[in-house]
């Protein structure tokens, strides 16, 4: 037998309990007698796997009655444990506590004793303690006998284990931050909604006031000037008339001198409120002036009616007003003019109602006239 081969010989053991090189324990006899052919071939075999288990990258190790019968050197490597140290310990001492070990027997057992293949990843320890993630793949030699042992594959997949929990980590991290972002920015939505909210609400207030008076809420002389040229646009299209009354309160300046302005402001706004009263939707009361109101009506069919509407005016606002214990009496003078017969623009015919609404004023007041009228007269 060549040197080499007789020094393998010597790492084959019949009972397990150490060899030289910590290789995994397989029979076979040495006698002094000649080595018959078959023997030297299964003496070849085995050397073949004792050669394949001592250089697997895996920890190899079987156990019978949970104690340790054999072990590769990469199991011995990984548990800390010197070549063959492990044989005939109690498999227990792998495990990080014996209840730790309790616990993986339970889960362990009845998988093993129903001829699954075990896959399991595992927290085990090192004989100075220290602890390591492996991944254990298990079965029995034969199912039907567990007294017949069972071989375990291990892996030490600490780092693995170490990449996935980092990748955890990162993966939560990255969580938290997307929902601390998205809440940030529904925050800031909200903020810059109620932004939007606001400006749109103080464009609206500024429009508003830009177009409205602000003693009685009406619109005033620039609202009622759009006001006049969409009915005369519209007047222009379905041959209709529109009627432009300029309404001037008789007296007004004594109310104000006796009661205070306070009560002229409020006089002001009963008279504003009289008239929105009488009036439809379509028309347009505005006032334009201290005690000048002007009403814009459009789709009037026939010149009379502009004329009642100024008479059912005049008698409305003549009615006495009952301010803050004070019975008020005011009347109006009202100008009408007549669009297309009076005049066929927004200025002129405010100006012709104007006009109207003097000579109202110098027929004694209280009264309405009728542009053409006044031009007559
Ligand atoms: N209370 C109050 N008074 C106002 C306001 N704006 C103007 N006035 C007053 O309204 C009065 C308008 O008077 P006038 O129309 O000139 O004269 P009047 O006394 O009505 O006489 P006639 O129009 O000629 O019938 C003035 O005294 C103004 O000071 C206002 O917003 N509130």
């Amino acid at each position: 037998m060549p040197p080499a081969v007789a020094r393998q010989c010597h790492q084959i053991h019949a009972d397990g309990t150490g060899s030289p090189s910590g290789g995994l324990i397989l029979s076979a006899s040495i006698n002094h007698n000649p080595p018959s052919e078959g023997k030297l071939q299964l003496r070849d075999t085995l050397l073949e796997y004792q050669a394949i288990l001592d250089n697997a990258s895996l920890g190899i190790a079987f156990t019978r009655r949970r104690t340790f019968l054999h072990c590769n050197r990469r199991f011995s490597d990984m548990f800390g444990w010197e070549s063959n140290e492990l044989v005939g310990q109690a498999a227990g001492i792998t495990y990080p506590s014996q209840a730790a070990y309790d616990d993986w027997i339970r889960i362990a057992t009845p998988a093993l004793r129903s001829g699954q293949r075990l896959d399991t990843e595992v927290l085990m320890a090192r004989r100075d303690g220290s602890t390591f993630w492996c991944r254990m793949l298990g079965r029995l030699v034969d199912p039907g006998d567990s007294s017949k042992g069972a071989i375990f594959i291990t892996e030490d997949i600490t780092d693995r284990k170490h990449a996935q929990e980092a990748l955890l980590r990162a993966r939560d991290e990255l969580e938290l931050r997307v929902q601390e972002r998205t809440a940030e920015l529904a925050m800031a939505n909200a903020r810059l909604q109620a932004e939007i909210q606001e400006r749109l609400q103080a464009e609206e207030q500024i429009r508003y006031l830009a177009n409205h008076d602000a003693l009685t809420g009406l619109p005033n002389r620039r609202l009622l000037e759009d006001r006049l040229e969409q009915a005369l646009e519209m007047a222009r299209r379905n041959g209709h008339q529109v009627a432009v009354q300029f309404i001037d309160l008789d007296c007004f300046k004594p109310v104000n001198d006796r009661l205070g302005h306070r009560i002229g402001d409020l006089l002001l706004q009963a008279v504003a409120l009289r008239l929105r009263g009488l009036l439809r939707a379509v028309d347009t009361v505005s006032r334009v002036g201290g005690d000048e109101f002007v009403l814009v009506l459009p789709e009037i069919h026939v010149a009379k009616a502009a004329g009642d509407i100024a008479q059912k005016v005049l008698e409305a606002l003549s009615q006495p007003y009952q301010i803050e214990g004070h019975e008020l009496h005011i009347t109006p003078s009202i100008g009408i003019s007549l669009y297309p017969h009076d005049a066929e623009n927004g200025e002129r015919l405010l100006t012709a109602a104007d006009n109207a609404m003097y000579l109202a004023k110098r027929r004694g007041r209280g009264n309405w006239q009728l542009f053409d009228t006044g031009a007559r007269a």
